[in-house]
């Protein structure tokens, strides 16, 4: 399934970032002293040693000139003269992961992005959720099978999904697998590349014994780059201020993002954009606002007003699945799109209060027909199960992502009006 990491795949331009992190941090890296939390519980593995050493070697999987396009996009997002879709499977498979693969979730990338700037005339700017998606923080560490209880699945990156002991085991060589499968994927993003929308590459930067290695110093600028992916984000459960995760993404130049969810304190919310966009740079950071649908009138105002009055010109983006997810009767995460749909115009109408620019949509997709939200064709929680492909969170089929991208748009074109005090950026 899973095909060896080859060292020499990546040429031209990404040997140019070649200096791995122990030259740049001799005494120890800054995200590797404060706590961490969601990582898996390898450190005694024989092979993490080496493992780790060799994901320093490899080519990095992206370049700078690559980051700097995707930051002066993301600019103009922030400055709301375009629109930000980022979407892809919770969980990326291995298994998934040939250049057909990759090119078919490109494909409903475009047609996502396509009804969103059709729908308020902005330009849009493509990130799969792709190319590096392979890891997982959870709720829970074990879940019951029967009698046994079992580490929960952590992502391909850490472990296998299916309910054994051997598959749940944490196994640091299979860091190799996914940096291999990331680099065919982004491989064929590359190639599908044309103009300065996308597609670019997006994951939760979440196992800092992967990423951490993968950081690589600019010999141009002597800038320190995560080399993994173009924007890497903190998720929800790890965006302490002061954690392991702030740090190493403060660290790195890419454009970089940050969920947030309905206990986030605008404190800490402002600690964050303090540690990450520390020079109040527009593209630099994206927040990911993710309250569900009953929170996001409440909660959102107070951090959108905390981080503007804190002078961060953010994007703010919506994610209106994570914050939604309910079990049905028979036990299968699922979300209701009309939460979802609840939800993103709930968005939409605080961020447009607020005088900011709603910067567009974070969502869960598969380009394969799955039934695992309910909405449209899937009219009830008992219609889930009939086509459940997803290993961690439900997904919207092409059907509901489009209707959402429907609910977002509404009836009003966007104004695309540039949003005072931020400078006009270069195209
Ligand atoms: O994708 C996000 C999280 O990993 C996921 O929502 C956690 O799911 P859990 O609550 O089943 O652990
Ligand atoms: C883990 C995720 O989200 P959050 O951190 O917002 O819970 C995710 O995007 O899959
Ligand atoms: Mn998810």
């Amino acid at each position: 399934m899973d095909a060896q990491p080859a060292a020499g795949a990546m040429t031209g331009p990404r040997e140019q970032t070649e200096a791995g992190p122990g030259e740049a941090f001799p005494g120890g890296a800054p995200w590797d002293g404060p706590p961490a939390e969601q990582q898996p519980s390898w450190r005694d593995h024989p092979a993490l040693g080496p493992v780790r050493a060799r994901l320093a070697a490899v080519p990095a999987l992206v370049t700078a000139a690559e980051l700097e396009t995707l930051g002066e996009s993301l600019a103009r997002v922030a400055a709301g003269e375009a629109l930000l879709l980022q979407a892809g499977d919770c969980a990326e498979s291995l298994a998934e992961t040939t250049r057909g693969h990759a090119r078919a979730k490109a494909a409903l990338l475009g047609r996502l992005a396509a009804r969103l700037g059709g729908g308020t005339g902005l330009p849009v700017v493509r990130v799969g959720r792709m190319g590096g998606q392979f890891a997982k923080p959870r709720s829970r560490p074990t879940e019951r099978h029967g009698d046994a209880e079992l580490p929960v699945f952590r992502g391909h990156m850490v472990n296998a999904p299916e309910p054994d002991p051997a598959a749940r085991r944490h196994d640091p060589e299979r860091m190799l697998r996914a940096y291999a499968a990331s680099a065919r994927v982004l491989a064929a993003l590359d190639g599908l590349r044309a103009d300065a929308a996308g597609p670019w590459a997006a994951h939760e930067a979440l196992v800092l014994d992967y990423e951490g290695p993968l950081v690589r110093a600019d010999p141009r600028s002597g800038a320190l780059l995560l080399g993994s992916t173009h924007m890497p984000w903190i998720g929800e459960r790890t965006r302490r201020p002061g954690g392991a995760h702030v740090r190493l993404l403060a660290a790195v130049a890419n454009p970089v993002a940050c969920k947030v969810g309905p206990g986030a304190r605008p404190e800490d919310v402002v600690r964050v954009c303090a540690a990450l966009d520390p020079d109040r740079r527009p593209g630099r950071l994206t927040l990911i606002a993710r309250m569900g649908a009953g929170p996001v009138a409440e909660a959102l105002p107070p951090l959108l007003d905390a981080v503007r009055r804190a002078g961060h010109p953010v994007v703010w983006l919506c994610d209106p699945m994570h914050g939604n997810t309910r079990l049905t009767a028979a036990g299968f995460k699922t979300r209701h799109l009309d939460e979802m749909a609840a939800e993103a115009r709930a968005f939409r109408a605080a961020v447009e209060r607020s005088g900011l620019h709603p910067g567009g949509l974070h969502l869960e997709v598969s380009a394969d027909p799955v039934t695992e939200c309910v909405g449209g064709s899937v009219a009830t929680e008992n219609d889930v199960p009939n086509c459940y492909r997803s290993s961690c969170d439900p997904r919207l089929n092409d059907a509901q992502a489009l209707a959402l991208i429907d609910a977002w748009c509404g009836a009003l074109p966007m104004s695309g009006k540039k949003i005072s005090g931020l400078p006009r950026m270069r195209v």
